[in-house]
């Protein structure tokens, strides 16, 4: 793959038997591939023998490159320079004094607002702005290097394949092992990292300094990949069906089976909604039955949209079992291999790969030890997971529309039309303007209530924080929507065909509605912002 040539040696093999181009000075043979190119063979045999590069960031991202460099390049140019050595670790730039703004008293910026290097590809709003090198009291060289760790993990090992995954309604195994290996799943509890539980570390953070800014990071990156199927594949079930098995589960039943799950060996989802009850969970049919030892609970009912249901060997549960409404509600965790769980997959409008599944539970013996909190308290474990629910969706959706703004921003530069660049329309810039303003003011939000839940206990952030994040919650769906309409309209007919330049935006346009509805719908969410903030601040002496 190192072997240099020279212009005449790729111009001697210009035709179809031997087809060499050139793409920013690496060469390429395309011999074999050209009968599969989706373009067509005879555009590449036009370029054949030469400098391709023009043509080919025409009709491409940078995605295909990464998926076909291993398989296609045969080498560079011996024009093309050698990589510059990675630069040494530059010695902290002087601080200029902050001017007091008093005449007395300490107006220097905490240590931990020291701004990080800058970092990915500095297009302005396309990464949160402590990535562009602005200062930020939430983040320090831990979350740096967490950062650098899984992009380049979701560079190569991910985001060149999520298309296909997502297309065959799947992500491979090993990505999910993966997940567990390299320490993310233990990550991801919302809780201390649990070290007891896993021999498994994350490399850019020790266990110690793990906190919700982390976490946060990893949902982050991994949502890069523009893919809410691939999300909701690695952490979609886990996010929240883990939780309460930790936060609420007996030790012996936690210490049994929470090693395996956080391997990556084992999965768990949550299932709650009901074909009749989705975000009115009070209402909840689904029923579980002390047997006449009192040791068993007998399940019997139907669950519908559950993530990850089909590949699930645990189900964290809700059921009845005591009278109507909220104070008759109990979790459990339910084992596949029990018996009596069958699971099939639903057709969804998007999320493909997350594994949307039908569960029916028949005559399924549950041991006491299953129950998850206390018997009829179920309503609590479920109140509280949902916070922690919700902010997963919020950080996917800032996310995503971040992914759909830099889509734009960078298709904008490259396509022409009416003879100067879509950038240049003023129509253009508004739109992106627009897409920016909302994702900033989501996201800054969004840090705001991180800190919050890092520095209180959980019930109280359930309290205080519940209107807030529903709020939030309606927020980031509804600037998730909107960039992908203006996006779409931006990439035209590319972001209406399935794949290619426009591909991330198809596909986010048709996740959309997984995020707007589950978690507690927009409206629920909404209404539900001002009651309990309003109820809250009642308690706290509010004065109308
Ligand atoms: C290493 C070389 C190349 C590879 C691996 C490659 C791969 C692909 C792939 C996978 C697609 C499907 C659409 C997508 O996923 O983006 C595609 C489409 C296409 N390619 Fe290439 N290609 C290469 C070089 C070229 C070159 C040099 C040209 C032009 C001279 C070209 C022109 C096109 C066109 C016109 C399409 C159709 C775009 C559309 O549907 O809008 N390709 N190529």
């Amino acid at each position: 793959m190192s072997k240099t040539f020279t212009k005449d040696d790729v111009a001697s093999h210009s035709k179809g038997d031997s087809l060499y181009i050139v793409i920013d000075e690496d060469v390429y043979d395309v011999t074999k591939f050209q009968d599969e190119h989706p373009g067509g063979k005879k555009i590449l045999q036009r370029v054949a023998g030469k400098d391709a590069s023009k043509q080919f960031w025409k009709y491409h991202n940078e995605g295909i490159l990464k998926k076909y460099k291993a398989q296609l390049q045969i080498g560079s140019l011996d024009t093309k320079a050698a990589p510059a050595p990675a630069p040494a670790p530059a010695a902290p730039a002087p601080k200029a004094e902050p001017t007091p703004q008093v005449a007395s008293g300490d107006v220097k910026p905490p240590a931990t607002a020291e701004p990080q290097d800058p970092f990915g590809e500095l297009i302005p709003f396309a990464d949160p702005s402590w990535y562009q090198g602005y200062a930020s009291p939430y983040f320090n060289e831990t979350h740096a290097a967490l950062r650098e760790e899984i992009r380049q993990w979701v560079d190569t090992e991910i985001e060149p394949f999520v298309t296909e995954w997502d297309e065959g309604k799947e992500v491979p195994a090993h990505i999910y092992k993966q997940m567990g290996e390299r320490g993310y799943l233990a990550g991801l509890l919302g809780v201390k990292y649990p070290e007891q539980h896993t021999p498994y570390r994350v490399k850019a953070v020790t266990p110690d300094r793990w906190d919700l800014f982390h976490e946060m990071l990893l949902t982050d990156e991994l949502s890069r990949a523009g893919s809410g199927g691939l999300v909701w594949n690695l952490i979609g079930g886990y996010g929240i069906g883990c939780p309460p098995l930790v936060k609420f589960g007996k030790k012996e039943l936690v210490d049994r089976i929470l090693p395996g799950i956080l391997a990556g060996d084992k999965r768990i989802c949550l299932a709650i909604t009901e074909p009749d009850a989705g975000s009115d969970v009070a209402n909840l049919g689904c029923e579980a039955k002390l047997s006449e030892d009192g040791k068993h609970y007998i399940v019997n009912g139907e669950k519908k949209w559950i993530t990850n249901g089909i590949w699930a060997d645990y189900f964290t549960t809700a059921v009845r079992t005591g009278k109507p409404g909220m104070n008759g509600l109990s979790v459990l965790l339910i084992e596949r291999e029990a018996g009596g769980v069958s699971t099939r997959r639903m057709d969804c409008q998007g999320v493909l790969s997350s594994g949307t599944t039908y569960v029916t539970f028949e005559d399924v013996k549950v041991p006491v030890e299953n129950l998850i909190g206390k018997e009829n308290q179920g309503f609590k474990v479920i109140m509280t997971n949902f916070n922690h629910e919700r902010i997963g969706i919020v950080i996917q959706c800032v996310r995503f529309a971040r992914v759909c703004y830099e889509e734009s921003v960078k298709y904008a530069h490259k396509r022409k039309t009416f003879g100067k660049s879509l950038i240049d329309h003023p129509v253009i810039r508004m739109k992106l303007a627009h897409m920016a303003r909302q994702i900033e003011a989501t996201y800054n939000w969004l840090e705001n209530i991180i800190f919050q839940c890092q520095c209180m206990e959980e019930t109280e952030a359930m309290l205080k924080l519940g209107g807030a994040i529903a709020g939030l919650k309606a927020q980031s769906t509804q600037t998730f929507e909107f960039c992908a309409r203006e996006a779409s309209q931006i990439f035209g007919g590319l972001s209406y065909s399935r794949g290619g330049q426009g591909g991330k935006i198809e596909r986010l346009y048709r996740d959309v509605r997984a995020y707007a509805i589950p978690g507690g719908s927009e409206e629920i969410m909404l209404d539900l912002s001002m009651r309990q903030s309003l109820r809250v601040h009642e308690m706290f002496g509010m004065k109308l």
